[in-house]
């Protein structure tokens, strides 16, 4: 809360500040360029939720910026609309044309999603430079109301505060929305989109409500030119404006400071290399260069290191006032019933069938355990339970409904969560971070809440904070919270994969080799951690070699070989089942039921422990 008010009140000392230099110049150049720098950190503040946070790079918002221009300029200077709803107009129309691309822009990502916004610049260039009736080409629109105050006109002076006053509310906004449930969401999936889904981020949405975002401050920035001008033509729309925005934003990085610092050095630039049109274009070229060899996370990145580095780590306040953790997965239900169902499910890749007519049933209270040879279909058969894979045949019920054909995020908000076997963490965010993202869907709180700054999304964002730290706390990981994820070592990096599966609140839970890679100790633990995720009445299904610990906890053991289930039953009696062994052993079947095994045999493979049988 603290650092909320010294924030505002930096903001508002900036804001002064900067204020200040219209009222101490009236130089028309000056005042132009710091007109300027607001316009285009306008349109870079949105395209950094984009590009920044999301991932998803695009070189076509130049094609949005022509929509909130030509959208003004139509309505004020065809229609005669009052400027300011023309303005808000140019802000909504970009919003929808955001919409109408990013759906099918969205199903693409990386090179393929650059040329698809590519293509949308390209066409949107040649609409307004050919489609002389409406746009008038490259005589342009004349007449384009300006923005007016107290029904004057604004002046040089009045344009830089307005656009100060634009762009200090547009960082107050998009900082709440990225602080919370929404940054997170973001970065979750430009980081690991598997994983995003797994904890019940829908991938989609996200990149698609990031898209609009970028679209509405870039159609803000288009109308402020166009208004200011008093004209628009075709020239303004070119491939260059595209990669001028994405400019900034990789230059900037990915900060929510990162667009100001983009716009402030680039405007200034761009102004100072206006004399030498030739060598503009180099100059992005190389600065392009530049930003992404020596500054990956851009300025801001590079700022805050140095930054980082003089500072003393921000230590997460002990708390010792925590409520026992309370929670207990959504009406839970009691032991014994059937939770999950499967019936005659298959998969194949070609010749592989790692999943050959499956049934199986999961009971809830209980821990089940998928074992069986390397490659016998075990990984498989989570992947498509919890939605990544599809199986090409089979149904599978899930708490009486059937999850075949859903996404991944659905799936795990119906109550199944997961962790994986190499690991999906959200290496650059902190722990509490990855586990509150988890807790994503349990946050009421929506857009609207965050990005106003509203009480319930502060609340929201408390008791996340709290419930995340009884799970950390509930899994012995209170002290690393604040730590970067992927800076920890591999034993507690699966352990915080497990926090944000618990958080997710799962009635069941899969896990797929939670021992892998843990020393003897950890893996003694991991006994004792997973009988209380149990207790806390979580069904639990996993994949594990080491068989000690299977023998140790299971309630009941599936037995997997070439995806066929060859065995099932207690772990005493599936240990001593001769088609098991013979799996395992790799001998002969025939054989080893003519001859039933000797003891000693039988404990020997499935007895290993320590090995990756
Ligand atoms: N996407 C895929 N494309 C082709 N083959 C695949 C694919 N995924 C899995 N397989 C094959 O399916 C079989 C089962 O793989 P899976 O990873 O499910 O086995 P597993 O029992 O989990 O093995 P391990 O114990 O080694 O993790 C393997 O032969 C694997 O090569």
């Amino acid at each position: 809360m603290m650092s909320q008010y010294k924030h505002l009140l930096g903001v508002i000392v900036f804001g002064a500040l900067v204020g200040l230099i219209p009222v101490l110049t009236d130089n028309g150049f000056y005042l132009k360029v710091l007109f300027l720098i607001g316009v285009n950190y306008l349109a870079a503040s949105g395209l950094n939720v984009l590009v920044g946070y999301a991932g998803q790079k695009s070189l076509g918002h130049a094609g949005l910026f022509a929509v909130g221009a030509y959208t003004t300029a139509l309505l004020t200077a065809k229609l005669g609309w009052n400027p300011w709803l023309a303005f808000a107009a140019a802000g909504v129309m970009a919003g929808v044309f955001g919409v109408v691309i990013a759906l099918p822009a969205l199903r693409v990502k990386g090179p393929a999603l650059a040329m698809v916004t590519i293509g949308f610049g390209v066409v949107v260039e040649k609409v307004v430079s050919e489609w002389q009736d409406v746009f008038a080409g490259q005589q342009g629109i004349y007449g384009v109301l300006p923005l007016t105050f107290n029904g004057e006109m604004l002046d040089a002076r009045q344009w830089v505060w307005l656009v100060l006053l634009l762009g200090l509310a547009t960082h107050l906004m998009l900082r709440s929305l990225l602080r919370g449930k929404f940054g997170r969401a973001f970065m979750a999936v430009n980081t690991a989109e598997v994983a995003a889904e797994s904890v019940g981020v829908s991938v989609y949405r996200y990149k698609v409500l990031a898209f609009v975002i970028s679209a509405v401050t870039c159609g803000f920035a288009g109308a402020l030119i166009t208004q200011q001008n008093q004209y628009i033509n075709s020239d303004f729309i070119t491939f260059n404006l595209s990669v001028f925005f994405l400019l900034i934003v990789l230059f900037g990085g990915r900060s929510v400071y990162g667009p100001l610092l983009g716009a402030v050095v680039l405007t200034l630039l761009d102004a100072f290399l206006a004399r030498w049109p030739g060598v503009q274009h180099f100059t992005y070229g190389a600065l392009l260069l530049f930003a992404l060899y020596a500054m990956p996370n851009g300025l801001s990145g590079a700022l805050s290191g140095i930054f980082r580095r003089r500072g003393a780590q921000k230590a997460m306040p002990e708390r010792s006032d925590l409520p026992p953790m309370a929670w207990a997965p959504r009406d839970g239900q009691p032991g014994g019933q059937v939770l999950l169902r499967t019936q005659g499910l298959y998969k194949a890749y070609g010749g592989v069938v790692p999943t050959n007519n499956l049934d199986i049933e999961i009971q809830t209270g209980h821990v089940h355990s998928l074992i069986g040879p390397n490659g016998a279909g075990k990984t498989t058969l989570l992947n498509i339970l919890s939605g990544i894979v599809p199986p090409s045949k089979g149904s599978i019920e899930f708490r009486g409904t059937s999850i075949v054909g859903r996404p991944v995020h659905q799936i795990c908000n119906m109550g199944l969560g997961r962790t994986f076997q190499n690991l999906k963490l959200f290496a650059d965010m902190s722990v509490i971070d990855n586990v509150k993202l988890g807790l994503h869907q349990h946050i009421r709180a929506g857009f609207w809440a965050y990005l106003l700054g509203l009480p319930t999304a502060a609340r929201d964002e408390v008791k996340a904070t709290t419930e995340s730290l009884q799970i950390l706390q509930f899994l012995g990981l209170q002290a690393h919270a604040q730590a970067l994820a992927g800076s920890l070592p591999y034993g507690v990096q699966r352990r915080v994969e497990l926090a944000r599966a618990l958080a997710t609140r799962p009635q069941l839970l899969l896990l797929d080799e939670p021992a892998a890679g843990l020393n003897p100790q950890e893996t003694a633990e991991l006994v004792d951690v997973i009988r209380s995720i149990r207790n806390l009445g979580i069904t639990i299904l996993l994949i594990e070699h080491h068989m000690d610990l299977v023998m140790a906890i299971s309630d009941h053991v599936i037995v997997l070989d070439y995806g066929e289930k060859i065995a099932e039953g207690l772990p005493t009696a599936v240990q001593s089942n001769p088609r098991v062994i013979a799996a395992y052993l790799g001998t002969d079947e025939e054989e080893e039921d003519l001859s039933p095994p000797h003891p000693a045999p039988v404990r020997a493979p499935l007895g290993l422990g320590e090995s990756h049988v």
